[in-house]
C-alpha cells in the first residue's frame, strides 16, 4: 500500500462507548510537520480522539483516514511501522528490564534491522528522555516518572512518522517536562507529525504549532494556540481567568484564579 501521503484526517468523526456519545462530529487533519495539543477538560474527548487516529478504537460514525486510505484499511503491521501511540496509562506487565520495554518499539521492524544497531537504538533512546541509568532496571520497580520515561523512550525507538501520546508528561518533574516538549518540538520540526493530549495548557501554548479545544465530545476550537487560548473561550470552557500574551517574541499563556 503507497502511505507517502501522510496527513491524518477525521471526517466526520463519532464515537460512542457503552452507548454513549463521547465524540460527535469530529473534522479535523494533522500534517506532518506539526505540533498539535488536544486540549479540554476532564472527560471531553481527548483519549478517546488519541485512540480513533492511532486506530486503536474504531469510529462508530465517519472515518479516520491516512492520506488517501482508510486507517482500517491499512494492515496492523504497517501501522505499528507508520504510528508510536503511547496511551494514558499502561502498566508494565511483567518485570522486564527498562531496556527490553524500550526494544519492543522495535518489534514492528523484526528481523530488518541487525540486533547491534537496535541495541545501540535502544540505548540512545533511553539516554534521549534521561533514562539510560534505568536500562538494566525491571520496569516493576520504577517510579511513575522513571517509568513514563521509559515508555517514552519505547514511543521514540523506532522514529514512526506519526507520533500519538497521551498526557506524555503528567508523571514526570518539571526539567523532564520541558526536555520531553523540546523532544517532541524537534521531532516535528523533522518531518513527523505529533499530536499529543495535554493538560498544561502553558505548555500547549509555549511549544505547539496548534491547539484542538474539545469540550463535551465536539470540536471546540481548532488553530493556533493564539487564536484558540482567549480569554473567553477559556473562560467558557475550564471556568477560569486566564492570559495569553508575547514574552520577547515567544508565547505564554498563565492562569488565574476560579471564575
Ligand atoms: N472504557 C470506557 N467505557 C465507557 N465510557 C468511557 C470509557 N472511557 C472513557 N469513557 C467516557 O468517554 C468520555 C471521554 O473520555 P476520555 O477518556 O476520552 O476523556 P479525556 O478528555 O481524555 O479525559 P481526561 O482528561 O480525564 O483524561 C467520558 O465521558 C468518559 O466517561
Amino acid at each position: 500500500m503507497n502511505t507517502t501521503d501522510l496527513t491524518l484526517c477525521c471526517d466526520n468523526l463519532s464515537l460512542q462507548r457503552h452507548r454513549r456519545a463521547v465524540l460527535e462530529n469530529i473534522e479535523c487533519a494533522f500534517s506532518p510537520g506539526e505540533l498539535t495539543a488536544v486540549i479540554g477538560p476532564n472527560g471531553a474527548g481527548k483519549s478517546s480522539l488519541l485512540s480513533c487516529l492511532a486506530g486503536v478504537l474504531s469510529p462508530s460514525g465517519g472515518h479516520v483516514q491516512l492520506g488517501e486510505h482508510l486507517l482500517s484499511a491499512i494492515s496492523a503491521a504497517e501501522r505499528a511501522r507508520l504510528f508510536a501511540y503511547l496511551p494514558q496509562q499502561e502498566a508494565p506487565a511483567w518485570a522486564m528490564a527498562a531496556r527490553d520495554l524500550v526494544a519492543l518499539g522495535l518489534l514492528p521492524w523484526g528481523r530488518a534491522i541487525p540486533a547491534t544497531e537496535k541495541a545501540q537504538r535502544v540505548a540512545d533512546t533511553l539516554a534521549q528522555v534521561d533514562a539510560h541509568t534505568l536500562a538494566q532496571r525491571p520496569v516493576t520497580q520504577l517510579s511513575g516518572g522513571e517509568l513514563r520515561r521509559v515508555q517514552l523512550a519505547r514511543l521514540l525507538v523506532g522514529s514512526a512518522p506519526l507520533i500519538i501520546a497521551d498526557e506524555p508528561g503528567a508523571a514526570l518533574d518539571i526539567r523532564h517536562q520541558l526536555q520531553l516538549m523540546q523532544t517532541f518540538r524537534a521531532q516535528a520540526d523533522s518531518g513527523k507529525s505529533v499530536i499529543l493530549a495535554l493538560h498544561d495548557l502553558g505548555l500547549a501554548a509555549r511549544y505547539c504549532d496548534r491547539i484542538l479545544l474539545l469540550q463535551a465530545g465536539r470540536l471546540r476550537a481548532d488553530g493556533s494556540p493564539a487564536d484558540v487560548l482567549t480569554r473567553e473561550r477559556v473562560g467558557e470552557v475550564y471556568g477560569i481567568h486566564s492570559e495569553f500574551r508575547w514574552r520577547d517574541g515567544r508565547p505564554e499563556f498563565v492562569t488565574g484564579d476560579l471564575l
